[in-house]
């Protein structure tokens, strides 16, 4: 790859805003819309993307990449290659691996697999406590000044259910600007064996029940101790109702809540545990209908500020077990943007704008992705000066989903046999392809027109 490699785009619509020529040149986006094509300096390699959207690089705030400890079922590598493939261009990766990301070693062991696979940014996830034990606090201090820069913490996998280490936590990460992600699991009211959203069809099941209060209790404790320390708190994959209201009452008041939704609990309910199959067990678990419609008004009207994959990798012999002894979580990465494409925007519930914001902007900054520099800098958009991470999705394209050809090491896809709208054709991160479908976009460097003479 020369030092000057090019990219116009030509004829995208450029997130939602109208068709334009986008014009990256050395990693970075130099030209938009108008007078782009004019600017293209000598050599500058064309893509025709009329009829495609393109979108700045998604960012997922919550996924789980198992390295260290279970590099059966996924490595930092084969999860930035899914998340590529999706058409993210960074992740945060949760802390509950083994050893637990606890430390500012272990976050920058984390952190240096990332920069060693190059296809995603991957930036650790601190644990909250030690172990994710919920007793002592980890290294929060010494993870958020390391070369590591963690901001976001979290036991996901777990609750930080002592209301008082919640509130030391959420005190010291004032100092940096850090934000909790909390898995909002009162764990006396919803205990390690629930699995399934308490209600009718738990009953009749005989699984056992999940209550919604489980979540919307700690969800209300939680707002009240952001307000009370003047820190942030993030509610990490918030499925009820009750939850969604809960956080829009504590935005009204001028708290700094925010909170995200999964695909999977943006469009599947209850019902489909009926053939009691373990690809559909998942922690929080999928709720009925009422909540699923609440689900995606909050995420229309801005109540939820961001989708986030939860993608939860597991080996086939901690998922192939009777309902109630599998392992909870679903795969996500590669299918997060076909989701929120035939769900939401299909629907009419977002444009792609919106989903511009809810993939990409909006978590960038939960993050405080957006404050890093040069090309680590995320959600920025498309605009002039901004590292070149771009999505190109096409809108129209109906893609069947086929879990064997995921490039996660995982199989447990819900979505495995059915049809989304909108896919995902190529991904730029700085620049150079991490992922494409596209003849004139080899992956690998964005070569010119001179290189390929
Ligand atoms: N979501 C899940 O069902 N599982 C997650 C943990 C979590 O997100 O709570 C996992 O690590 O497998
Ligand atoms: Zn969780
Ligand atoms: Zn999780």
């Amino acid at each position: 790859m020369t030092q000057n490699s090019s990219l116009l785009l030509t004829g995208a619509d450029l997130a939602g805003g109208g068709p334009g020529d986008l014009l990256l040149v050395d990693g970075t986006v130099r030209a938009v819309g108008g007078d782009a094509a004019a600017v293209a300096p000598s050599g500058t390699r064309r893509v025709d993307a009329a009829g495609l959207v393109a979108l700045p690089g998604l960012v997922d705030m919550h996924v789980h990449l198992r390295e260290p400890g279970r590099e059966d079922t996924e490595t930092v590598a084969s999860g930035s290659a899914a998340a590529a493939a999706g058409g993210f261009t960074a992740v945060l990766a949760m802390a509950n691996t083994n050893p637990v990301t606890d430390t500012a070693e272990r976050a920058l062991y984390v952190h240096e697999l990332g920069l060693r696979a190059d296809l995603v940014d991957v930036h650790p996830v601190g644990a909250v406590s030690k172990g994710l034990a919920g007793e002592e606090l980890a290294e929060l201090g010494l993870m958020a000044r390391s070369r590591a820069r963690v901001r976001v913490f979290s036991d996901d996998g777990r609750c930080v259910g002592d209301a008082r280490l919640m509130r030391r936590a959420l005190e010291y990460l004032r100092a940096f600007d850090g934000v909790i992600s909390q898995h909002s699991q009162d764990p006396r009211l919803a205990d390690g064996t629930a699995c399934c959203h308490e209600g009718e069809t738990s009953g009749r099941l005989g699984l056992p029940g999940w209550p919604q209060v489980a979540e919307e209790t700690i969800i209300a404790r939680d707002v009240m101790l952001a307000k009370h320390t003047g820190s942030r708190v993030h509610v990490a994959h918030v499925t009820t109702a009750g939850g969604v209201e809960v956080v829009r009452w504590a935005k009204a008041q001028g708290i700094d809540v925010t909170a995200e939704v999964t695909p999977h609990h943006l469009a599947i309910t209850t019902d489909r545990l009926e053939g009691y199959d373990p690809v559909f067990k998942v922690n929080p678990p999928l709720r009925p209908d009422e909540h699923v419609q609440a689900l995606r008004e909050a995420l229309a009207d801005g109540t939820i500020d961001i989708v986030a994959t939860d993608h939860a990798p597991h080996a086939r012999q901690d998922k192939d077990h009777a309902f109630v002894d599998a392992a909870f979580g679903m795969l996500g990465l590669e299918t997060a943007l076909p989701v929120v494409s035939e769900v939401m925007v299909r629907s009419g519930l977002l444009d792609w704008a919106d989903v511009a914001r809810v993939m990409s902007s909006a978590p960038a900054r939960i993050a405080r992705l957006d404050e890093l520099p040069g090309a680590r800098r995320q959600g920025a958009g498309l605009v002039e000066g901004a590292p070149a991470h771009v999505t190109l999705v096409d809108p129209e394209a109906a893609r069947t989903i086929d879990r064997e050809a995921s490039l996660s090491r995982s199989r447990n896809n819900p979505w495995h046999g059915q049809t989304f709208h909108g896919a995902v054709v190529a991904t730029l991160r700085a620049g150079r392809a991490t992922h494409s479908t596209l003849d004139e976009l080899p992956t690998g460097g964005v070569p010119s027109q001179e290189d390929r003479a």
